[in-house]
């Protein structure tokens, strides 16, 4: 390693934010050369004229110890490939998710490591190559902010740690790339704090004479190099040689930062911090010139915005707190206008917001992480982050690289910054006097020294740059034949392009000839197209049609589906009815089947019953009539008896013949009497005998007729039931079999209407499409007869 220019010493300077490499005052532009990189550095006019947008990555912390135990809610959810950020919001109990957009998203498990090298490392690059670039952390209070820029700074052993942040990366990366390169370079850092709108110098020497507040806050003044460019005057720039050395200014400054505890954060930074680091690069050109490269990095990590009631900031810290939000404030309003393109931006209105100028809005490349938590607690905020950062995208940045600086100019600028310094320290001695150690004198001394002897480096230097110059001259004098040469061409020229536009102005009447044909054309084709158009509706209204039909077709044939299936249904439960019915018959018939055999039986029974009761009844007449006949037996023996009695007693008494005759016939009258009687009477029971059995006769033949009578009747009404039910069935089978005629015929009727329609819909699209094409080959042949320049 060669570094540039070995300044052993602190030298205060004015620190320029502007895209102008301090501390040379006045950049000269160079002739402009391919840089060693292969980019085409110091392409300044290509590159004023590129604008990009301010980059925004966003990064969210994980949730602390305390919000863990308390088991905070999450709202936050990070979509890293998507780029995305979700927060889950609810309003009017309903939950509402906003999503957010960025250039990248790093979510809470993402490292330190991966954050620099996806989205950092680029940018020092970029430094590298001449650029002036600028990172800024923007987020509430306790968001990490510091983490991501500082993080932890070095190891024991001289390691960067894994929660190394931003700073100590980019410093590595820088030393990294020089030394690879074995280039000859000088790096130069600031860091500074703006605190209630005051700068102090975080790199200033501790001066033990003055009171401890004064000696490490010394006021600085930020002042315009009066063309727009902002400079910080009297801040200490150091010459840096090595990582260790840069650290222990980091550290250094890190230290003297204002922090306090607050509700939020244990070690809440109170103050914006900047700390810049200038790279100036020698780079070996043609001929004996050599060019300093310049590019410079800024990383500011701002104090957090926050709520003063959330944060428990109360008096000198409220105080702290509203300073910090009036600058945060102004920040906005500052991305509000550059965002709205307003013509009045308000840099001027804070500290922070003019030292930041060039990088919102400005030649500077910059870009802004925005850091939020996701705990639910501090959604308001994160929502305010998320759209301030969202807005900062729209920014547009002018990036340019530095204009590269020859030896003889650096030389010149050293000069004048001796002059002003000599200055500085006359007018100090004029006012108060100044007391300046041995120790410093000397090193003071010996720094003029060095810087004497670069001086006398720069001045050779300087004469080679100027035989440089001298050929540069001559490369001058050749240019200007070549542009005495180029000025006959350009004649040539406005020759031929007389002559072309002769013939642009043929061309321009053949072309309104054109047009006049290609409007009659375009009129046609309109009219075509209208006739197409009412085609198209009208095949979209057949369409519609035919889809109104179909969908009735589909209806009836889901209806007939129905219809079926009630008709299968109904079927099934007339063959179950019948089934049943015939069943019931069955049984109604073997009932009265057996009925009527048991009928049968009974009048079988009957008849048997009344044959033998008649049998009986017979028998009991003919024991009458035997009795009877051997009553009239006995009385005819009697009678004879009698007689021969008569006659023994005519013949034994016929004295007494005329009394006993007497009493005989009075007897005899008595007795034929008696018989008579009891013949009468004996005929008269066999009279009523014989009725009585006539009588039964005809009762029981009239219940037997009955009985038949019934069984016929019975008979006849079961014939007349199942002949119904029969028919009934039969009926209903008519019916359902009409039913379902009727149906296929209409659906054969329907699907007949259908084809005919589709027939004639085919025919109507054939016609029309004929129609068309003969159209379209109407309007063919007419443009091919227009000629070749006609256009649709
Ligand atoms: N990505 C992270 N991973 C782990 N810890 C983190 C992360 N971000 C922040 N922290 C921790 O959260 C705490 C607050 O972080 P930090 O001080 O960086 O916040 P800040 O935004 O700078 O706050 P302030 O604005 O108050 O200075 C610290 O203890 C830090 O270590």
């Amino acid at each position: 390693m060669m570094p540039l220019t070995p300044d052993q010493s602190n030298k205060k300077v004015g620190s320029s934010m502007s895209a102008s490499p301090s501390p040379f005052l006045t950049p000269r532009p160079e002739r402009r050369r391919p840089d060693s990189r292969g980019s085409d550095w110091g392409s300044n006019r290509q590159d004023k004229d590129k604008e990009t947008n301010v980059q925004v990555l966003l990064r969210c912390r994980p949730l602390s110890d305390d919000e863990l135990r308390s088991n905070v809610p999450r709202v936050v959810t990070c979509y890293e490939n998507k780029r995305e950020v979700s927060v889950m919001q609810t309003l009017a109990n309903k939950q509402v998710d906003r999503v957010f957009t960025f250039d990248k998203v790093f979510g809470p498990k993402s490292q330190q490591r991966s954050i620099y090298e996806q989205a950092i490392a680029p940018i020092v690059n970029e430094v590298l190559d001449g650029f002036n670039c600028t990172v800024f952390a923007y987020g509430q209070t306790g968001t990490g902010k510091t983490y991501t820029m500082e993080g932890g700074m070095r190891n024991k052993g001289g390691d960067l740690p894994a929660e190394a942040g931003v700073i100590p990366r980019a410093v590595r990366q820088i030393f990294d790339i020089l030394e690879a390169q074995n280039a000859d370079y000088s790096i130069k850092v600031t860091f500074l704090e703006l605190y209630n709108e005051e700068i102090t110098d975080l790199l200033s020497p501790e001066d033990n004479s003055r009171p401890t507040d004064e000696k490490q806050k010394k006021p600085i003044t930020l002042m315009e190099d009066g063309k727009g460019s902002v400079f910080v005057r009297g801040l200490e720039e150091e010459s840096v040689y090595s990582l260790n050395e840069i650290y222990t200014l980091l550290e250094r400054g890190a230290s003297k930062r204002r922090t306090a505890e607050t509700l939020l954060n244990k070690r809440s930074s109170r103050s914006h911090s900047v700390f810049t680091i200038t790279v100036y690069v020698k780079e070996t050109v043609i001929g004996d010139e050599e060019l300093i490269k310049c590019g410079k990095l800024n990383l500011v990590d701002l104090a957090g915005s926050e709520n003063i009631l959330r944060s428990g900031a109360r008096e000198g810290r409220a105080r702290e707190a509203g300073e910090i939000n009036k600058s945060l404030l102004t920040l906005g309003r500052v991305i509000n206008a550059l965002v709205e393109h307003s013509p009045h931006v308000p840099y001027r209105d804070s500290k922070l917001t003019r030292i930041l100028r060039d990088s919102l809005g400005g030649k500077t490349k910059t870009c802004i992480i925005a850091t939020i938590s996701p705990s639910a607690y501090c959604m308001e905020e994160t929502l305010s982050t998320l759209d301030y950062a969202s807005r900062a995208k729209s920014i547009k940045n002018k990036p340019e690289a530095n204009q590269k600086v020859s030896k003889a100019v650096l030389l010149k600028d050293l000069y004048m910054e001796i002059d002003r310094m000599k200055e500085d320290i006359q007018a100090a001695r004029e006012k108060n006097g100044v007391y300046i150690s041995h120790e410093r004198f000397a090193k003071e001394e010996a720094e003029k020294k060095s810087r004497n002897e670069k001086i006398e480096q720069l001045e050779n230097d300087l004469s080679l740059s100027e035989k440089q110059v001298a050929s540069f001259r001559e490369l001058y004098l050749t240019e200007q034949e070549q542009k005495l040469e180029l000025e006959s061409e350009l004649k040539d020229c406005k020759v031929n392009l007389e002559k072309t536009s002769n013939t642009l102005h043929g061309l321009q009447e053949n072309y309104k000839l054109l047009v006049s044909t290609l409007k009659e054309k375009e009129h046609t084709i309109s009219k075509l197209l209208k006739s197409e158009n009412a085609l198209i509706e009208r095949a979209k209204e057949m369409c519609t049609d035919l889809q109104n039909a179909s969908d009735d077709i589909n209806l009836l044939s889901s209806k007939l589906d129905h219809k079926e299936r009630l008709e299968a249904e109904n079927q099934k439960t007339i063959l179950n009815f019948g089934s049943l019915l015939n069943g019931s018959l069955k049984d109604l018939h073997t009932t009265i089947t057996g009925c009527v055999s048991q009928q049968q039986k009974q009048l079988r029974s009957m008849e048997d019953h009344v044959s033998s009761y008649l049998a009986s009844k017979n028998d009991a007449a003919q024991t009458l009539e035997s009795r009877i006949n051997k009553m009239t037996g006995i009385y005819t023996s009697g009678v004879e008896t009698l007689k021969e009695l008569a006659n023994t007693l005519h013949m034994k008494a016929s004295s007494d013949m005329e009394q006993i005759q007497s009493k005989v016939s009075s007897q005899t009258l008595a007795v034929e009497n008696f018989l008579a009687t009891a013949v009468h009477e004996a005929k008269d029971v066999i009279c009523n005998i014989q009725n009585s059995i006539d009588e039964q006769k005809q009762l029981l033949a009239f219940s037997l007729q009955q009985q038949e009578e019934g069984f016929q009747q019975s008979l006849t009404s079961a014939r007349v039931v199942s002949e119904a039910a029969v028919n009934f069935f039969d009926d209903i089978h008519l019916r359902s079999s009409r039913v379902m005629k009727i149906l296929e015929e209409s659906q054969n009727e329907r699907f007949q209407q259908l084809t005919n329609f589709e027939k004639k819909f085919k025919n109507m699209v054939f016609e029309e499409s004929l129609q068309l094409h003969i159209h379209h080959n109407k309007l063919v042949s007419q443009r091919e007869k227009t000629g070749p320049f006609s256009t649709w």
